[in-house]
């Protein structure tokens, strides 16, 4: 069978253990044991089948994904699921839903900026799913600037409540997961008003629908903003229109661990940083530079093992044509995501840190790292969404023709991924936050203080920053020139922590040569891609620039013959990639043939509408014809 000879074939030439390579790509053995053990439990469930979901109406696609939900958590419950196990279940039902909104913003969101007393009365009703939670920052008239926010929370002295109210209609929130038809409750952001003084914007948890009966509660307008991008994909979100009409709840209820109101209506500010208001946003930040790996991963994989199957031209002497996987023009496109995707994934092992080690700091009342980690997440958020998008719609391309096909798997992926450019943050604008905190740092600079990093990659950032950097007075005013500099400075980063991940104890036959490829690979393909910045900043000759060039074709070719092997290693079963292209077994021809038959259209040959359209135009021509 040619498809899987043609991959047996690929497999057996792997110049390193793709096992070891496993447990690399995972983080450890004990992660790649969960995460193959559960993405095999949701593979050989048939409730969590995903070949239907372009075919079903929007209301049909809804409730299916409530049908997904409710037996995904009556799977964690029965089979006692750890939190990790739980988080790995949701991440291979692969479907996005309310459940990442409540588990990934709502709970988060209360244990970063919720006092102990807080935590203790929310966090046990939310981990027992008793409520289901979002996030509602965003509104119709502002999603980026946050301290524009319009809802407004009036504190009642009288009563000892704040009135919820949304004063106009842009201030209707817009856009939160799983508000439109699901969650219970949510965090609310507004304005803090005590005595008609403006305190700027604080989280609040506000009850939106009744726990008896779902109906929204007095004073809640409640609904779902309407189909998003593609057909399934994003539409399994009931992301949200919700407007408030003085709705009244307890003073308790303003998350109060950066600021607190007294009975009196005093607003005492504690000793953390107002920032930490915002702190949600950073860890999701984090998750979605690791998102972002899984994505681009998925993407290459299907590419790759399709780039082994398809034959086009290029007749040999045994009469077969050539792989496309073997023109220098597809190992061009394809190796740097393929390299990207490792490097996105041990950037984020090291932002997870970071972010970690942020909370311990904070947890110690240090917030001396709390500026790089907000600068940091912003940056790599904004740096790997934007390439994991553009590498999906790639490896589309490079699939041709039946990369378009929903049955590749990469139309959804890519309707699925690309909000990520948007959402927790628009990627231009939080790159103008990097810019922000290099000028910062450039004017530290001065104070001795020395810049890390690798010499070429450190050098153009530094030489971007003093071509463009001039005294800002805001935010509004940062040049675009300088969002070059943040995409340097971000670059640099992810290059470094490549480095640093080969410096670690990388066992395995050949798997750290396999490693130093791809990050040599992923460094001379930003250094390429962005050749004028390196060349107009004087960092590298243009005799250097040839070399790294020649450099760069030479790796790819050590890589070919691993290809397979090295996307063989993020371990994704068949149903997680769902693409007749990305098989583990190569079939494609006659499973592509297969999957076309399924489809609706196919269930009459003669298709519904020709009596009444068609053929009164044939009749008509026939008529015609014999006059
Ligand atoms: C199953 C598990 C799932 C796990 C989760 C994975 C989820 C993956 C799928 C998720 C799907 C959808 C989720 C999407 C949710 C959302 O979209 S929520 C809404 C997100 N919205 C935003 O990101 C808004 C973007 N805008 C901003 O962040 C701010 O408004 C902005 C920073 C742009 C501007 O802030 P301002 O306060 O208006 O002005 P500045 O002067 O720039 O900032 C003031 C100072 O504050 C510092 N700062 C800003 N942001 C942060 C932060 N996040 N953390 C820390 N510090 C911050 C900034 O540097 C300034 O400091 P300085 O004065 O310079 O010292
Ligand atoms: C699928 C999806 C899910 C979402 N889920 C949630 C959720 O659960 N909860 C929630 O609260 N929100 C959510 N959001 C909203 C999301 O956070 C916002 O869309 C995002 O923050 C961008 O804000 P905006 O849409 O207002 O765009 P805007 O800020 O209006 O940006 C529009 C354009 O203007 C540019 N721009 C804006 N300001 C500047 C500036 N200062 N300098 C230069 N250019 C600028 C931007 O770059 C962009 O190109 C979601 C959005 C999507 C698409």
């Amino acid at each position: 069978m040619a498809g899987f000879d043609d991959l047996a074939s690929e497999r057996s030439k792997a110049q390193f253990d793709v096992e070891e390579m496993k447990v690399i790509w995972a983080g450890s053995r004990h992660t790649l044991e969960v995460s193959d053990r559960i993405s095999r439990l949701v593979a050989n469930d048939p409730v969590f089948r995903k070949d239907t979901r372009t075919m079903l109406s929007r209301k049909d696609l809804f409730k299916n994904t409530l049908r997904k939900a409710a037996h995904a958590w009556k799977r964690i419950i029965e089979l006692r699921l750890s939190e990790e196990e739980a988080a790995e279940l949701r991440f291979y039902v692969d479907e996005p839903a309310f459940m990442d909104l409540h588990w990934g913003m709502f709970i988060p969101t209360i244990k970063g900026q919720g006092t102990e007393e807080q935590q203790q009365k929310w966090l046990p009703l939310a981990y027992k799913m008793k409520i289901i939670g979002c996030y509602a920052q965003t509104e119709l008239g502002h999603g980026s600037n946050v301290q524009g926010l319009e809802t407004t929370a009036t504190f009642d002295p009288q009563t000892d409540e704040f009135i919820i109210h949304s004063p106009t209609l842009t201030s209707s929130k817009w856009w939160p997961g799983g508000l439109g038809k699901v969650s219970t409750h949510a965090v609310v952001y507004g304005r803090l008003i005590i005595d008609s003084k403006d305190y700027g914007v604080n989280g609040f948890i506000v009850q939106l629908r009744s726990l008896d009966d779902h109906l929204p509660l007095p004073g809640i307008t409640i609904g779902d903003i309407g189909m998003k991008f593609g057909s399934g994909a994003y539409n399994t979100m009931d992301n949200g229109v919700l407007r408030f009409d003085h709705v009244r709840i307890p003073r308790d209820q303003m998350l109060m661990r950066v600021s607190q109101v007294t009975r009196e209506g005093k607003l005492v500010q504690s000793n953390v940083p107002w920032q930490l208001v915002y702190g949600t946003m950073v860890y999701v930040r984090q998750k979605i530079v690791s998102d972002a790996s899984c994505a681009l991963s998925r993407a290459v994989c299907i590419a790759t093992r399709y780039s082994a199957v398809r034959r086009q031209f290029g007749l040999q002497s045994n009469g077969i044509e050539t792989q496309v996987i073997d023109y220098k023009t597809q190992q061009s496109r394809l190796f740097p995501l393929l390299a990207s995707a490792y490097a996105f994934r041990f950037v984020g092992e090291w932002l997870k840190w970071l972010y970690m080690d942020v909370n311990q700091r904070l947890q110690a009342s240090d917030f001396s790292t709390l500026p790089e980690a907000h600068a940091c997440t912003a940056g790599l958020k904004s740096l790997t969404t934007s390439a994991t998008a553009d590498g999906i719609e790639e490896c589309r391309k490079l699939c041709g023709g039946h990369g378009y096909l929903c049955s590749s798997g990469l139309p959804e992926l890519f309707a699925v991924y690309i909000p990520a450019c948007t959402y927790e943050g628009d990627n231009i604008v939080l790159l103008l936050q990097v810019a922000r905190f290099l000028i910062k740092t450039v004017s530290q600079l001065g104070s001795g203080k020395e810049p890390v990093g690798t010499t070429v990659y450190m050098g153009r950032v530094e030489q971007l920053m003093q071509c463009h950097c001039a005294v800002q007075k805001g935010f509004l005013e940062l040049s675009a020139d300088l969002v070059q500099a943040a995409v340097a400075h971000c670059q640099l980063i992810v290059v470094s922590k490549f480095i640093e991940k080969l410096q670690q104890d990388i066992p395995g036959k050949g798997v750290k040569g396999q490693l130093e490829a791809l990050c040599n690979i992923y460094a001379l393909f930003i250094l390429h891609k962005h050749l004028g910045d390196f060349l107009s900043t004087g960092c590298i000759t243009p005799k250097q620039a040839s070399l790294a060039n020649a450099q760069l074709r030479s790796l790819y070719s050590q890589v070919r013959p691993n290809a397979i092997a090295l996307v063989d290693a993020f371990n994704y079963t068949d149903h997680y990639l769902s693409s007749v292209l990305g098989r583990y077994d190569g079939n494609v021809y006659p499973k592509l043939y297969e999957e076309a038959w399924k489809d609706p259209l196919n269930d009459s040959v003669v298709p519904d509408g020709y009596q009444e359209y068609i053929q009164p135009i044939l009749k008509q021509q026939l008529r015609n014809a014999r006059l």
